[in-house]
């Protein structure tokens, strides 16, 4: 290969300890090394490069960090061929060989095949991917079948900080010319067989905070004779879901997208051995027996899950406290067609109904943080069959028709900002690990991801 293509191995993007999430200068440092390191990849591939200045970050402790620049990279701008735009992500998840990972999470180390490191799949080596394919054009000196536009954020695992404000900006300019948009960060359904996802869950996240008084209490001196606010708050976090897993909320339900035949089919045609991702979870019973059932709680019906308490007593002993004031984390996974603000009223009347049948002096305050919307594709759009082309190329089978349980809020932000289709085209195999400790990525995956991006360029040029 070309030296001048400055190659980077992942080996040397897992080193940079990018963690956007711990809001510490150290990091963010590190981010910044990230960005600079990852523009002069694309530079050296012949790309024109700008690194967007994003300004700042004020910290709810009034301190102030500043936000790495997100690169907006182009390559070719021949008129007579469809622009692709790849979005990636270069931040990563904390990590600290302590919280129990078998090697450091900063150094790449392959073991039987298996590329363990933090940001290995999620994103770093994705991103890479798709930079090896543009190289492997290169090395061939062959002309890129489309034009190809990268925009590579550092902040998604802190939720994509002042990115929906820039895509906003650059909408006639950066992706005036973009035909297709497509991201790679999620995983396939299975170890070895390829997948195409063409919706995720939205989140609406909420807090729910209970207040007697700024200072904890002696359940000596003070149990019996007060409105416990930890009492308030298990009651209220106790109405919210049964143990099926139904949401208790009222009209919750109302907005969720009917169910049809021919949707049950696709949940039918997607192979899931539910003993191996039973047994691969380390779950000893789900909530529900069937491949279709579960699929469809993952990915067409909302879900509630309880996160933590602020405020509450999590430590080793018995102290014998009653906390003056604690906050229940809580959040729904919200599907089509179920609406951001509609959900925050429907939750917030629940909890003051309930709050209100307990008669208590203390004060309780419902605030939505986080109001993340879902999303679904058309997958009869070109850029779905040119990915379904490249994958029985690669890998010799069809894929799998995926949706993802989680969020990736720019999937819904390209498609009512840009009005471009957008595809997810995951590499990693089901057991990757995001977010966990030792994540990885196969060496397979990353070699068969590479060309399998390659072949979607061919392919999209062909259908274009
Ligand atoms: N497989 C892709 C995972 C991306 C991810 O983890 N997204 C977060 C985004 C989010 C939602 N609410 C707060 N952050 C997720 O939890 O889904
Ligand atoms: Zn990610
Ligand atoms: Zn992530």
């Amino acid at each position: 290969m070309d030296p001048k293509l400055g190659r980077m191995t992942l080996k040397e993007w897992v080193a940079i300890e990018s963690d956007s999430v711990q809001p510490v200068p150290r990091f963010r440092q590190e981010l910044f090394r990230m960005m600079t390191v990852a523009a002069d990849t694309l530079q050296r591939l012949g790309a024109h490069v700008t690194s967007v200045d994003m300004g700042s970050q004020q910290l709810p402790d009034g301190q102030s960090l500043p936000i790495p620049p997100v690169i907006l990279a182009e390559l070719g701008n021949d008129p007579t061929k469809g622009t692709v735009c790849f979005y990636g992500h270069l931040d990563v998840q904390p990590a600290d060989q302590g919280d129990g990972w078998l090697m450091d999470p900063y150094v790449l180390t392959e073991v039987d095949g298996k590329l363990y490191g933090r940001g290995a799949t999620d994103n770093k080596g994705p991103v890479l991917a798709w930079i090896n394919a543009v190289s492997a054009f290169r090395a061939l000196e062959q002309d890129l079948p489309v034009n190809i536009k990268f925009i590579i954020e550092g902040m998604e695992e802190a939720g994509s900080v002042a990115l929906e404000e820039l895509v906003e900006k650059e909408k006639n300019r950066f992706f005036s010319g973009v035909d297709y948009i497509v991201i790679s960060d999620n995983l396939w359904i299975s170890q070895r067989k390829p997948a195409i996802t063409y919706g995720t869950r939205g989140n609406s996240y909420f807090t729910v905070e209970v207040k007697c008084r700024d200072q904890d209490f002696h359940s000596g001196t003070f149990g019996g004779i007060l409105h416990e606010p930890m009492a308030d708050l298990v009651a209220l976090l106790g109405s919210l879901v049964d143990s099926s897993g139904h949401i208790l909320v009222p009209g919750i339900y109302d907005e969720v997208a009917p169910l049809t035949e021919e949707e049950i089919n696709t949940y039918k045609a997607i192979h899931l051995d539910l003993e191996e991702y039973r047994n691969s979870s380390r779950v000893e019973k789900f909530l529900f027996d069937t491949k279709e059932e579960i699929l469809m709680h993952l990915w067409r019906y909302p879900s509630l899950s309880i996160h933590g308490i602020e405020g509450a007593f999590d430590e080793p002993g018995a102290k014998t406290v009653i906390p003056g004031q604690v906050i229940g984390k809580f959040s729904i996974r919200l599907v089509p067609h179920m609406n951001v603000s509609v959900v925050e009223k429907q939750v917030t009347r629940h909890l003051e109904d309930v709050f209100s049948k307990r008669n208590s002096s203390n004060k309780m305050v419902v605030s939505m943080t986080l109001g993340l919307h879902p999303w679904i594709a058309n997958i009869n759009d070109t850029q779905y069959l040119a990915a379904k082309r490249a994958i029985r190329t690669v890998f010799g089978t069809e894929p799998d028709m995926i949706r993802d349980g989680s969020t990736i809020p720019i999937t819904k932000m390209f498609q009512e900002i840009v009005h471009k289709s957008v595809v997810l085209i995951p590499l990693g195999a089901v057991d990757d690990g995001e977010h966990s400790q030792n994540e990885k990525i196969n060496r397979w995956n990353y070699i068969e991801g590479t060309k399998l991006f390659a072949a979607f360029f061919l392919e999209m040029a062909q259908l274009h």
